[in-house]
C-alpha cells in the first residue's frame, strides 16, 4: 500500500530546499587526509544530491537555496541547470559569503569521514523573503533536510517553506540529515528537528538521528515502532528508519510495517547512501509504487552510489536503476 496522495496538475514534482555546497572527494583512496593530495570537485550537500538524483530519475525538480557570488556558486548553479533542475528559487548571496566545502577522506570502504569548511557559508544565509509561496504552490512535493535548520535565517526560511507547503497540499519529505558539525547545542538541535518533523508527511532518518531527537525527551527506547508512532498524531503518514548495511524499515499510519533489505555493493565509500536512497524512494512513492517497492528502489540506488566516487554525479538514471534492480543480487532484510 502507498498511503500518500499527491496533487496532480502541478508544474514541478518536487522542490528541494537547503544546502548547496561542494564536495572534494579524495582521488587517492584507502589513505588518511594527511596523505591525500588530489581531490575531484562535485556539487554536494544532501538536498542538492537528492534533487540531482530526482532529476536523473525523470522527476521535474526545482531548488530553493543560496549560492556564493563567485566561481563556486556559479559552478553549482550551472551543474543544477545541466541536470534539468529549475533554479528559479536559487538566489545569489551579496554579503561576501562563501560556498561550504566538504573534503572527504576515504580510509577504507567502511572508514570514511568528512572534513568540513563551513564558516560564513551562503547556503545558511537563505532568507525567508527569498522563499516564494507561488513557487512552492506549483510543486507536488517539498524536500527539506536538517542541516538547513542549523542557523538563522536559513532555519526560518525552511519553516516558512513548510508553512506554504502545508497550506497548499504540497507533500513534505524530511530527510533528517543530521550533521553534528553544523550544530553547537544538542537541545537546540533536537527542538528544531522535532518542530520540523511535526509538519512533514514523510520522515526519513537513521536510528542514530531519531535517537538524537528523542534524547531531549528522555526517550531511551531505541525502538523503531515507537519512534514512528510518535509522528502519526502529527502530519506523518510514513516514517522510515534506516539501518545502514542492515537495510531499513518503514511504518505507515495504518499500523503496517515494511522491511527492505539491501543490494550488496562493492563499496568505495559509504557517504551518499542516504541521499541516493531518498531520491529513488521518493521517486517510487511519487510514481505509485508500494512502500516496500519504493524502499527497494532506494536501496538499489544507494548500492549504485556507494560503489562510485561521488554522491551527486553518481546518481543513477531511471534506466540504470531499473537495470540494477533486474540484474543485481538483492539480500532481503533478516
Ligand atoms: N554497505 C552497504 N551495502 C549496501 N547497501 C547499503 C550499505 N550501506 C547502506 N546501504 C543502503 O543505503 C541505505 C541508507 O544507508 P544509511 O542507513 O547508512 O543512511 P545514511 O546514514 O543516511 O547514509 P549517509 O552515509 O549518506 O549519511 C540503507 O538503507 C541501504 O539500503
Ligand atoms: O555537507 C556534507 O555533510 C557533505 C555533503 O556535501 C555530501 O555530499 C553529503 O552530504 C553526502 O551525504
Amino acid at each position: 500500500m502507498n498511503p500518500l496522495k499527491f496533487e496532480q496538475n502541478r508544474l514541478l514534482d518536487i522542490i528541494a530546499i537547503g544546502r548547496l555546497c561542494i564536495d572534494l572527494n579524495a582521488n587517492e583512496t584507502n589513505r588518511p587526509m594527511e596523505e591525500t593530495s588530489t581531490f575531484t570537485k562535485y556539487v554536494g550537500g544532501s538536498p542538492a544530491n537528492i534533487a540531482i538524483g530526482s532529476a536523473r530519475l525523470g522527476q521535474k525538480t526545482g531548488f530553493i537555496g543560496k549560492v556564493s557570488d563567485d566561481q563556486m556558486g556559479r559552478f553549482i548553479t550551472n551543474y543544477l541547470e545541466e541536470n534539468n533542475i529549475d533554479t528559479n528559487g536559487v538566489t545569489v548571496d551579496k554579503t561576501g559569503a562563501v560556498t561550504g566545502l566538504a573534503f572527504t577522506e576515504i580510509k577504507s570502504p567502511t572508514d570514511c569521514s568528512i572534513l568540513m569548511y563551513r564558516d560564513n557559508v551562503a547556503d545558511l544565509k537563505l532568507h525567508p523573503s527569498e522563499v516564494d509561496e507561488e513557487y512552492i504552490k506549483q510543486s507536488k512535493a517539498l524536500l527539506i533536510s536538517g542541516t538547513a535548520l542549523a542557523k538563522s535565517p536559513s532555519r526560518e526560511a525552511v519553516f516558512l517553506a513548510l508553512e506554504y507547503a502545508n497550506k497548499h497540499n504540497v507533500t513534505c519529505f524530511f530527510d533528517l540529515d543530521y550533521r553534528p558539525y553544523s550544530w553547537t547545542d544538542e537541545a537546540e538541535t533536537a527542538v528544531y528537528y522535532n518542530l520540523a518533523a511535526e509538519k512533514c508527511e514523510v520522515i526519513i532518518g537513521t536510528r542514530e538521528e531519531f535517537d538524537m531527537m528523542e534524547k531531549l525527551l528522555n526517550i531511551d527506547k531505541s525502538d523503531d515502532s515507537y519512534t514512528a508512532s510518535r509522528w502519526f498524531s502529527y502530519r506523518a503518514d510514513l516514517v522510515v528508519i534506516k539501518h545502514g548495511g542492515e537495510g531499513s524499515i518503514g511504518y505507515t499510519k495504518d499500523g503496517n510495517s515494511h522491511r527492505s533489505g539491501i543490494f550488496p555493493a562493492k563499496v568505495l565509500k559509504t557517504f551518499g547512501a542516504g541521499d541516493s536512497y531518498a531520491s529513488a524512494f521518493i521517486y517510487g512513492l511519487m510514481n505509485g509504487k508500494e512502500v516496500s517497492e519504493a524502499m527497494k528502489m532506494g536501496s538499489a540506488s544507494a548500492s549504485i552510489v556507494i560503489s562510485r566516487h561521488s554522491c551527486s554525479d553518481a546518481m543513477p538514471t531511471n534506466e540504470e536503476l531499473n537495470q540494477h534492480m533486474e540484474t543485481a543480487v538483492y539480500e532481503p532484510a533478516k
